[in-house]
């Protein structure tokens, strides 16, 4: 594939030069035709099934593990929360989602087949868009599309992807001239552009103010939910998880292991929180999680001004 030098070296949510060819390969394998230019209706996304089996991690031989014995399953559709301490290994099992990073031991199987190698079907967000800042907006949300050979798919889908995200109306805008909130808007657009089947987010709402962070975290949710994404979020904020999660999965350290597996009962109208049933669920998952890490004798961030 040929790209500019600049595209070349900057990396781009989950996009890795060095991997470029091989990724769009197996896609090619895997991946349904490409609209047709006849009208058709786009295929019906539906999301990933993750199932992790007996996956450890060292990062080097000599420590110990930073990820042990971890086994779960994500259904399709499923919006799962990742909580936990600082440094419990939550960014190293996003990776390893993401096909970034290969466990020491064990393995991650999506729709059936073992993750070895990075793909444009599960994309990554961080807490930095890596927005192209002399761009328009409607450019870098087409950017996954062209890195993945679909530049022909532009014309039509970047259109509807930043009507999802509700920055239509900013499509020719320069990316820097943009707040903070709605350049993570451009990076979720640029993200669901080539039609992913999950999504893995890096607590990419931390920078943000606390009304910016709560409009995306209700948004983000509703277009997964809408679109039949799979969605996967690191968090250490308990508000965010109860807000965004079907399910949470509460982290132990030293090593990072799944302490407990909780699901989270709310309609999304509970979700936005102020009611009874909210702060219920918060009071409940958030008295887990001090639980969880007491038992790693190390304090918990205190949390409670993100109600
Ligand atoms: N590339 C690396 N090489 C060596 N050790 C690493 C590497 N990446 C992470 N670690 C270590 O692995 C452990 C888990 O790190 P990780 O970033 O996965 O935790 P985390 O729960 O996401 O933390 P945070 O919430 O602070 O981002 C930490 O002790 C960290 O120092």
């Amino acid at each position: 594939m040929s790209l500019d030098k600049t595209e070349r070296f900057v990396q781009f949510d989950n996009f890795n030069p060095e991997r470029e060819e091989m990724s769009v390969t197996r896609m090619k394998d895997q991946t349904p035709s490409p609209t047709p230019h006849n009208g058709a209706a786009p295929r019906v996304l539906s999301g990933a099934h993750v199932a992790v089996k007996g996956l450890s991690h060292s990062y080097r031989k000599a420590d110990g593990h930073v990820l042990e014995n971890i086994d779960f399953e994500i259904h399709q559709g499923e919006v799962i929360a990742l909580l936990g301490r600082s440094g419990c290994g939550k960014s190293t099992l996003l990776h390893m989602l993401a096909g970034l990073t290969h466990p020491s031991e064990g393995e991650v199987v999506i729709n059936g087949n073992v993750i070895e190698h990075p793909s444009p079907k599960w994309v990554m967000m961080f807490q930095a868009p890596s927005l192209y800042p002399w761009m328009s907006v409607a450019q870098n949300a087409g950017l996954g599309l062209k890195f993945t050979r679909r530049s022909h798919e532009i014309g039509k889908r970047v259109p509807e992807v930043l009507e999802l995200v509700d920055l239509a109306a900013f499509a020719t805008r320069n990316a820097q001239e943009l707040s903070g909130g709605q350049q993570q808007r451009v990076a979720l657009a640029r993200s669901l552009a080539p039609r992913p089947e999950m999504l893995l987010l890096d607590e990419p709402f931390s920078a943000l103010d606390a009304f910016t962070r709560r409009a995306l975290q209700q948004d983000v949710r509703k277009i997964a939910k809408d679109l039949g994404l799979t969605l996967v979020i690191v968090s250490h904020d308990v508000g965010e998880a109860v807000r965004m999660a079907d399910r949470v999965l509460v982290l132990q350290a030293n090593p990072g292991r799944i302490a407990e597996d909780i699901e989270i009962p709310l309609s999304d109208e509970d979700r936005s929180g102020g009611s009874e049933a909210f702060s219920r669920e918060h009071a409940r998952l958030m008295s887990i999680y001090s639980r969880v890490a007491d038992q790693d004798d190390a304090p918990v961030e205190n949390d409670f001004t993100q109600l």
